[in-house]
C-alpha cells in the first residue's frame, strides 16, 4: 500500500483515455454502472442529498490505508515513530482515527493540543511545534503532560525551562535545527533552507551553540534534533541528504558537548499526486532509504541509532478528501473562456489562490461520460482571484451539476476561512456506504456568534 494509492485508471473523459496518465480515482471512489462517483460505497450525489453542498468528504478507509503504510514502513520494524502532522486536517474524530492506527500527533498551536486533548488523544504521543508559543500555550501542554515540546527558538527555551521549573518538572525537548537544504518545491512550502523563520540555523553555528544553551537548561531534558525541509517533495534524495547532515551535526554535538541524540526527527514533507504531474514514490521506498541512511550514519561515525521520527501531514490526508460542488451559474464569452461557478472555492480551498496549486475534477453525477468542453472552475466569492481550476475538460456543463474536486483532503478544510461571511461546509467521514458529520455545517446564526455590538450603539 502507498501513500495516495490510486486504485488504477477511470473511464473519464476522451482527453484523459489517452493514455497520457489521466484522471485517476484514490482510495475507495469508483464510478459505478449508473455513471456515478461513489466514495466510501455512496453516491456522491446522495452525499450531497444527504449532507449539503458544499462538502468535504473524507474516505475513511483511504487515510486508514495511508496510516498503515507509514506505521508499516517506520513503526513495525523499531525504527521508530509517526507522527501525523495535524495542521493538514484536524478534528476531534481525525484525532480518534490516528490514535486508532497506533500514530502519534504534532500539533503546532494551543488550539490543536486543545482539540487532541478533547478528543482523548493520549498527550504522551503528542509534539508541540511552532515559532512562537505563548506562555499560555507553553503552560497548557507542560499541565496536559505533553510527550515532547520542539524548541524553535532561545526566547521560547527560556521561557519554558522557567515554566518547567515552576512545576516541577523535566520536560522532554527537540530542537528545531535549520540544516539549510534546499529542495524542489513552491518558495511558500519551502521551510528547510538557511533564510527561515523556523528554528535554530545549522550552517552558521547557532545550532550548536544552542545546543549547549538547552544542556545547560534545568529543567529541559535534551531528546535529540527535529528538521523539516519542505512540504510536497518528491526527490527522495533530499530526505536522505537530511537524514545525513542531521547525523553529521549529531556527530559534532558529540565532539563538542559528549551528548548523545536519543531522537532524530525528520519532520514531514512527503508528495502526493495530486494531478497527473506529479509523481510521487512509495512510503515504503521513501521509509527504507531513510531509515538506511540514518543506521549507515550511525554506523559510519561509530554512534548510537537514534530513534527515527517522521512527521507526514499531505501524505496521510489529501489523496482521501474530495470536495463536492453544486454548479450555479455558467458565464461564456465567446471565443474567450467559460466560467463555471461552484457554491465555494477559495473559502474552503485557498490553495490555488496561495499557491497556484493544480486540482483535477469530475462531474460527479456525469462521471461515465465524455468530455465535450474546456472550462473554467471559479468560486463565489467578490474577489477575481477566486479561481479552482483553470481550463477543466468535462462533459457538458448544466447548473445543478455535482462537481468533485480530488485530494483536497489536506490544507484544504483546515486553511478554510469566513471571506465574505461564507461558512465552512460540513466534513463528512463515509466508510463502508454510510456518511458521518464529523464537523457541522457553519450557519449564518455561527457566523455572527461571536460579534458584539457596543452598548452605545444599542441606544
Ligand atoms: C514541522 C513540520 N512538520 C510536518 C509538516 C507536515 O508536512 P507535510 O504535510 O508536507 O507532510 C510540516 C508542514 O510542512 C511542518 O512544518
Ligand atoms: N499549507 C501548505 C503546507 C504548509 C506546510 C506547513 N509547514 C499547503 O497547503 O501546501
Amino acid at each position: 500500500m502507498t501513500a495516495g494509492r490510486e486504485l488504477g485508471g477511470f473511464p473519464y473523459g476522451q482527453e484523459q483515455k489517452k493514455g497520457d496518465g489521466g484522471m485517476k480515482l484514490h482510495g475507495t471512489s469508483q464510478v459505478n454502472e449508473q455513471g456515478q462517483l461513489c466514495i466510501g460505497g455512496v453516491e456522491a450525489t446522495e452525499l450531497v442529498k444527504q449532507f449539503g453542498s458544499p462538502l468535504y468528504v473524507m474516505d475513511e478507509a483511504a487515510i486508514r490505508a495511508n496510516c498503515q503504510a507509514y506505521y508499516q514502513g517506520f513503526v513495525a520494524s523499531g525504527a521508530g515513530e509517526v507522527i501525523y502532522a495535524s495542521k493538514a486536517f484536524m478534528t476531534m474524530a481525525m484525532c480518534r482515527l490516528i490514535e486508532s492506527e497506533g500514530l502519534g500527533l504534532d500539533v503546532v498551536s494551543g488550539g490543536e493540543l486543545y482539540t487532541a486533548k478533547q478528543a482523548g488523544f493520549p498527550m504522551e504521543r503528542v509534539y508541540f511545534h511552532g515559532n512562537n508559543k505563548t506562555d499560555e500555550e507553553l503552560a497548557l501542554a507542560l499541565d496536559y503532560g505533553i510527550g515532547c515540546i520542539v524548541v524553535d527558538n532561545h526566547f521560547e527555551m527560556k521561557r519554558l525551562d522557567k515554566l518547567a521549573g515552576e512545576r516541577g518538572v523535566k520536560v522532554p525537548v527537540l530542537l528545531r535545527i535549520t540544516p539549510g537544504i534546499d529542495c524542489h518545491t513552491h518558495d511558500f512550502v519551502r521551510t528547510g533552507q538557511i533564510d527561515s523563520k523556523f528554528g535554530f540555523t545549522l550552517p552558521t553555528g547557532q545550532a550548536a551553540e544552542a545546543v549547549g544553551a538547552v544542556l545547560a537548561c534545568e529543567n529541559l531534558d535534551f531528546l535529540g534534533v527535529h528538521c523539516h525541509i519542505g512540504s510536497q517533495i518528491f526527490e527522495l534524495a533530499s530526505f536522505q541528504y537530511a537524514a545525513e547532515v542531521m547525523m553529521g551535526f549529531a556527530d559534532e554535538l558529540r565532539a563538542k558537548f559528549g551528548c548523545t541524540i536519543r531522537v532524530l526527527n525528520l519532520g514531514g514533507g512527503f508528495g502526493i499526486r495530486y494531478t497527473e504531474k506529479d509523481d510521487p514514490a512509495d512510503v515504503a521506498d521513501y521509509a527504507r532509504l531513510v531509515i538506511e541512511a540514518v543506521q549507515q550514519e550511525a554506523q559510519k561515525r561509530n554512534m548510537p541509532v537514534p530513534k527515527l521520527v517522521v512527521e507526514p501531514g499531505r501524505s496521510i490526508v489529501a489523496t482521501a478528501g474530495t470536495t463536492l460542488y453544486t454548479v450555479g451559474s455558467i458565464k461564456e464569452i465567446t471565443g474567450v473562456r467559460k466560467y463555471v461557478a461552484v457554491d465555494g472555492g477559495m473559502t474552503d480551498n485557498p490553495r490555488p489562490a496561495l499557491y497556484g496549486s493544480k486540482y483535477e475534477a469530475l462531474l460527479a453525477n456525469k462521471a461515465n461520460q465524455p468530455n465535450e468542453e474546456v472550462v473554467t472552475i471559479t468560486g463565489k466569492c467578490c474577489e477575481s482571484g477566486d479561481m479552482l481550476i483553470w481550463d477543466l475538460s468535462l462533459p457538458k456543463v448544466e447548473s445543478g451539476d455535482i462537481l468533485a474536486v480530488t485530494c483536497t483532503g489536506a490544507y484544504n478544510y483546515a486553511m478554510s476561512m469566513n471571506y465574505n461571511r461564507i461558512g465552512r461546509p460540513a466534513v463528512v467521514f463515509v466508510r463502508d456506504g454510510e456518511g458521518s458529520v464529523v464537523v457541522k455545517r457553519e450557519t449564518w446564526e455561527d457566523l455572527v456568534r461571536n460579534d458584539q455590538i457596543p452598548a452605545s450603539m444599542l441606544r
